[in-house]
């Protein structure tokens, strides 16, 4: 279904340990790689050296501002975040590499039955692959920006955020945070509202007399509430004719991009009021920002439709742990949309005539994304680089990878 990218060449799958067994061990290592004490005690210190020696045998060619910028139909990537400051105080070890051209490497640690250590290198191939000094100017150029312009030509994109919790997701979409501050002008919402507004003033588009509104709502538990209208919960209805209506949702009318930062930032502040961090909900919820192109007659007739989804921490949905009915309902709910949607972006990739949007909200709502000739999707899949989340890495990866 989908188009793979070349491979790069990634040298072998499993890496076993050279060394001794002991974490202290000091192993003959090149100058760069001999350990200060306070290095030494790092936990898994021996996984740490096995990947930074597989490491030096890469070759490393980050995604970079001047690349071709290839059309894709279906676009799948992979961003890596830095590890944080939490994670950099723990000495927590980076598992994943990205050599560029779309390849992603995983350095799975792993013992064998005699506890010998050795790594599990897994590769995966994306159409892009983003490492962790990638900015989101860089990221938006080659996921979101190619399909601003099939709005203007009537078309509906969808751009996703995928990924654990923490991995980066909202970072991407709506900005970056400096403490309780998000600079929502930096992230890939404000970013498309920018070409949005660029095109709309083009001489090419001009004379389609077009303009622009938004709305900005998310999915929790499968019902939906209004962010641009204190958390109204709205009632989604479809008519005869299958189309979807999610009613009374706001669609505010907007001239520049900063009326859409206005919004952003209204509707972020909307979704994270009265949430503590034990109860905070945005990671468990979906937030869809769309961007729609109405002409200017007299019915407002809908001509093109960008939305821009921040989808819930995937690992929500699968963790059933919890003794608690309410939890065990979110996740089932959680897990059930994030595989419907994966259904409706293999359907549309096949160009099948049957979309299987009944299945969630989150695809209900998302409709007119996976019909049509002219519909664009891309999805970010998000990674946190830490050896502790390598389960949740793996999970992801599998998720956006094409094959399966
Ligand atoms: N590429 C990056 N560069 C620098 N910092 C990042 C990057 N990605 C994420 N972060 C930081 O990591 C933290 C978690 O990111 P973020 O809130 O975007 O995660 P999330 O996937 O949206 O989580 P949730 O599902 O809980 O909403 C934030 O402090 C964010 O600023």
């Amino acid at each position: 279904m989908f188009q793979v990218p070349a491979p790069v060449s990634v040298p072998v799958r499993s890496t076993e340990s050279t060394m001794a067994n002991s974490e202290a061990a000091q192993p003959d290592l090149p100058p760069s790689l001999v350990l200060t004490n306070s290095e030494a005690s790092r936990p898994n210190q021996k996984f740490y050296e096995m990947i930074q020696e597989f490491r030096e045998t890469l070759e490393i060619t980050p995604v970079s501002a001047s690349d071709l910028i290839e059309p894709h139909r279906i676009c799948v990537c992979v961003r890596k975040r830095p590890l944080n400051k939490q994670e950099v105080n723990k000495k927590e070890i980076d598992v994943v590499t990205i050599p560029g051209k779309g390849a992603l490497l995983v350095h799975e640690p792993k013992h064998k039955v005699d506890l010998t250590k050795y790594l599990d290198n897994q590769v995966f191939h994306f159409d892009y692959s983003f490492d962790e000094t990638a900015t989101n100017e860089l990221v938006y150029k080659f996921t979101a920006k190619p399909l601003v312009q099939s709005i203007f030509e009537g078309g509906m994109a969808t751009c996703f955020a995928y990924g654990q919790t923490g991995s980066g997701k909202t970072h991407t979409m709506g900005g970056d945070f400096t403490g309780r501050q998000q600079n929502s002008a930096k992230g890939i919402y404000a970013l498309a509202a920018q070409d949005v507004f660029t095109y709309l003033n083009h001489r090419r588009y001009a004379h389609l007399e077009l303009s622009a509104y938004v709305s900005f709502f998310e999915i929790y538990n499968g019902k939906v509430y209004d962010l641009l209208n204190k958390k109204a919960k709205l009632r989604v209805l479809e008519d005869d004719r299958q189309q979807v209506q999610v009613v009374g949702l706001e669609e505010i009318y907007v001239s520049t991009a900063e009326d859409v930062i206005k919004m952003i930032e209204m509707g972020s502040a909307c979704r994270t009021s009265g949430q503590t961090s034990a109860n905070a909900n945005s990671s468990r919820s979906h937030a869809i920002l769309q961007i729609v192109l109405r002409c200017n007659d007299r019915a407002s007739t809908l001509h093109g439709k960008f939305s821009l989804v921040d989808l819930a921490g995937n690992e929500r949905g699968t963790d059933v742990s919890s003794n608690d009915r309410s939890t065990l309902v979110e996740t089932a709910e959680i897990n059930r949309s994030l595989l419907a949607l994966k259904e409706c972006i293999r359907s549309l990739g096949m160009n099948s005539d049957h979309i299987p949007f009944r299945m969630s909200t989150l695809t209900k709502v998302l409709r007119d994304s996976f019909i049509g000739e002219k519909s664009r999707t891309c999805m970010i899949a998000m990674v946190s680089p830490g050896m502790a989340s390598c389960e949740y890495t793996m999970n992801t990866l599998r998720y956006a990878d094409r094959y399966t």
